[in-house]
């Protein structure tokens, strides 16, 4: 069980509102969170809900306009100074500086932390170790690949030993394999160190596979926040998806669907969607249904819930579709887990 003492976040009705043109932005509003010692949390949600200014907010970047919160044991207004020296940020853009090379600059790194140099430079070397910079740490930042760039970021962020890393959307913008080759890292790193990890991501493949909890967010609010599995078992539900030999049937296969306990179930021309609980279970009952009231399906497939699919059912809107979610998403499950012919 998980004790007051374990929790390295906690924030309350914390809201942050920029007035743009004389105009107020609500980009946060009334945020509560707790994220314990050692968890792994993903941000998700699309352009503008309001991610990063959360992140910003809690690594005492920008103040709040109100609420409160604190972080590593300390109040991101009261003592920024203390939360700053125990947590690591790694923005968006890249921290690094383009002409220093990789060791130096985490030498740099290490004495802007106050760190003497002994302990930057076992410190910067072990680093260079479990982030594999290796082969590359006498070379200048500029002339690296991106994933090799935000490897040098992360170190640059764990020089001082963090007992709590923000990463705001580490992967954007790196192909797959340097994506999965930077996770490895990250879980290493974690791992190794026994980090809390707080990131933002717009790949709903990200946060379904590697946080432990995913917290969504859509308009300055967070709508939901539990495992991914949790998420998906509540919110969205199994689906079955029919193709009729006949658009005529159509309505009569939605009522037999409803009939059958699907909590969903629509048509669009030919095709029968319906939600249900355990998609496994359901199929066989709905087709032997269908087949005694003379409805012929000429297909019928089963798909697993994503991440999408809980976000369509909170906000009715894709999070594929809203804003860069849709250019990021990649590698998504939505591919029909089995897919059988009725007849
Ligand atoms: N410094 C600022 N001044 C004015 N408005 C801002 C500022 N920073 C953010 N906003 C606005 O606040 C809202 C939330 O932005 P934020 O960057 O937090 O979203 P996000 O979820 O991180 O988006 P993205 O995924 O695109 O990074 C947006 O409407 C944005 O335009």
């Amino acid at each position: 069980m998980t004790t007051h003492t374990d929790t390295i976040i906690s924030a309350r009705r914390l809201s942050k509102r920029f007035i743009v043109k004389k105009a107020p932005v609500d980009a946060v509003v009334g945020l509560d969170l707790e994220v314990e010692r050692g968890e792994l949390v993903a941000f998700l949600g699309p352009n503008g809900a309001g991610k990063s200014t959360s992140l910003r907010m809690l690594t005492t970047l920008i103040p709040p306009t109100s609420g409160q919160a604190r972080v590593a044991g300390h109040d991101i207004r009261r003592d920024p100074a203390e939360v700053r020296r125990r947590i690591g940020y790694i923005g968006q853009g890249n921290s690094a500086s383009q002409y220093q090379r990789v060791r130096d600059e985490l030498l740099s790194q290490g004495a802007f932390y106050g760190l003497g140099r002994g302990a930057t430079r076992r410190r910067a070397d072990e680093l260079i170790e479990s982030l594999d910079l290796g082969s590359f740490a006498k070379r200048p930042v500029q002339g690296l690949s991106g994933g090799q760039k935000r490897r040098v970021d992360i170190a640059l962020g764990l020089i001082h030993g963090p007992e709590l890393l923000f990463l705001d959307e580490p992967s954007t913008g790196l192909d797959p394999q340097s994506r999965a080759n930077l996770w490895e890292h990250i879980l290493r790193l974690r791992e190794e160190y026994g980090t809390t990890i707080f990131l933002t991501t717009h790949y709903l493949d990200e946060a379904d596979q590697l946080a432990e909890r995913v917290m969504v967010m859509d308009e300055g609010r967070m709508i939901a926040d539990d495992t991914a599995a949790g998420l998906k078992r509540t919110l969205a539900g199994d689906r079955i998806v029919l193709t009729l030999d006949d658009a005529a049937d159509a309505a009569d296969a939605v009522a037999c669907a409803r009939a059958a306990g699907a909590s969903r179930a629509v048509a669009e021309g030919r095709t029968v969607t319906c939600t249900v609980d355990e998609a496994d279970a359901a199929l066989l009952g709905l087709l032997r249904e269908l087949d005694g009231r003379g409805i012929r399906v000429s297909r019928a497939t089963l798909h697993q819930p994503t991440l999408d699919d809980v976000f369509l059912a909170l906000t009715g809107r894709s999070l594929r579709e809203s804003g860069a979610a849709a250019e990021h998403a990649i590698g998504q499950t939505t591919e029909p887990a089995k897919a059988e012919a009725a007849r």
